[in-house]
């Protein structure tokens, strides 16, 4: 089943290969990290030399594939060009990891292969080849090359995401997940799994340090099915930083519904994995009050994982979130993603809350 939906889509094919290379590196990268290797954004997020080289790892292989496609990606090359030192290493890792040999599912005219190294200057170009700012029509890819880089700091849970956007719609989401265990509840299952979701085909998991064409990761592929949760089986996926959610408030909506169960707390759109394979039942991200706005990239795979694996996706008010309006989510209304029947039970009890805050905010 897996293979004959990767085979029938090039895309696929590539966006599979590309998270794969990254997560070798970004893993690579958490081993050998030292102090000097983490900058701080103008918005105060931490950014490090995986994530500026994991960019220049998928941004060569989609533009050599697909090189009319433009890039929403994450990460820019300003903060590289004044600094000789982290460009010298991002540049060496971008290169190691390209130049490794070309494998099963891979082609050299990805760029990849031995003698495939770039100069600094393509690796800054290829980098901003994800500068592109969005829009409602054509053919765009949205590239998170580490989504929750304080989690990946932490050597906790991070994300490598990459998603295929035709006219303001997911038309594919790879998330490549390097330390998310086989079974969350088993913390000594094997780590390592890549999501791959296919509109109208379905959601997939898969090992990811396995060529996914090889018969051991056929055999291993699982296709994915929100389950039917009973009451006492739900919780809630939540963030782990209080700056990227209210956490209060989910504990509200919990009470709520119910919900004796505690979150599970969690960085990056591992959280969205986990509940397409029905590791959690709910997935809650209501706004902090501080005007941030959602990026693409950070819901565009995860939000068709969970729809392919039959659950629902919307904003606070019930609204489908709008991947046509540039590089964010436009105004933050937050995130509801669930299986069918809870999502609905969900969203009435987000709105109650709402509407406890509002009447207390008045008087
Ligand atoms: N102030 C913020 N509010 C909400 N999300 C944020 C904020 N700052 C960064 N993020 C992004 O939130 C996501 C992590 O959310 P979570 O808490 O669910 O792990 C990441 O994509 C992170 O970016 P990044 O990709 O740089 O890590
Ligand atoms: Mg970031
Ligand atoms: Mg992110
Ligand atoms: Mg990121």
């Amino acid at each position: 089943m897996f293979p004959h939906i990767i085979n029938a889509s090039s895309s696929s094919l590539v966006a599979i290969a590309a998270v794969r290379r990254a997560c070798v590196l970004t893993t690579s990268v958490f081993n050998n990290l030292v102090k000097n290797e983490t900058l701080t954004k103008d918005d105060a997020s931490p950014v490090t030399v995986g994530d500026f080289s994991a960019q220049a790892v998928i941004n060569t292989i989609l533009s050599r594939a697909f090189p009319s496609d433009p890039i929403v990606g994450e990460e820019d090359a300003a903060d590289l060009r004044g600094n000789a030192a982290l460009r010298a290493r991002i540049v060496e890792l971008a290169n190691k990891a390209l130049a490794g040999d070309v494998q099963d599912g891979e082609k050299k005219e990805w760029g990849l292969g031995p003698g495939s190294e770039q100069s600094a200057d393509e690796i800054l170009e290829v980098i901003d080849r994800g500068r592109y700012e969005g829009g409602r029509s054509g053919r765009m890819w949205t590239l998170d090359p580490i989504d929750g880089t304080k989690g990946f700091l932490r050597g906790e849970q991070y994300a490598v995401c990459l998603s295929l956007i035709v006219d303001a719609k997911v038309h594919l989401g790879v998330i490549g997940c390097p330390n998310l265990p086989s079974d969350l509840s088993d913390p000594s299952s094997p780590r390592g799994n890549i999501f791959v979701a296919v509109r109208g085909q379905g959601a997939f998991q898969l090992p990811l340090f396995l060529s996914p064409l090889s018969p051991a990761s056929t055999s291993l592929a699982t296709k994915l099915t929100i389950p039917r949760f009973k009451k006492e089986e739900l919780n809630l996926l939540e963030s782990v930083e209080k700056a990227h959610a209210k956490l209060s408030f989910n504990e509200r909506v919990a009470q709520i519904l119910g919900v004796s169960r505690p979150p599970t707390r969690m960085d990056s759109q591992a959280k969205y994995s986990a509940l397409a394979r029905g590791d959690g039942g709910v997935y809650l991200r209501m706004p902090t009050g501080t005007g941030y706005r959602e990026k693409i990239w950070d819901h565009a795979p995860g939000s068709l994982l969970v729809e392919e694996a039959g659950g629902v996706v919307t904003d606070s008010r019930g609204e489908p979130l709008d991947f046509g309006l540039g590089r964010t989510l436009g105004e933050n209304f937050g995130v509801i993603a669930a299986g069918k029947e809870v999502h609905a039970e969900v969203l009435d009890a987000v709105k109650r809350a709402l509407a406890e805050e509002s009447k207390a905010c008045r008087l």
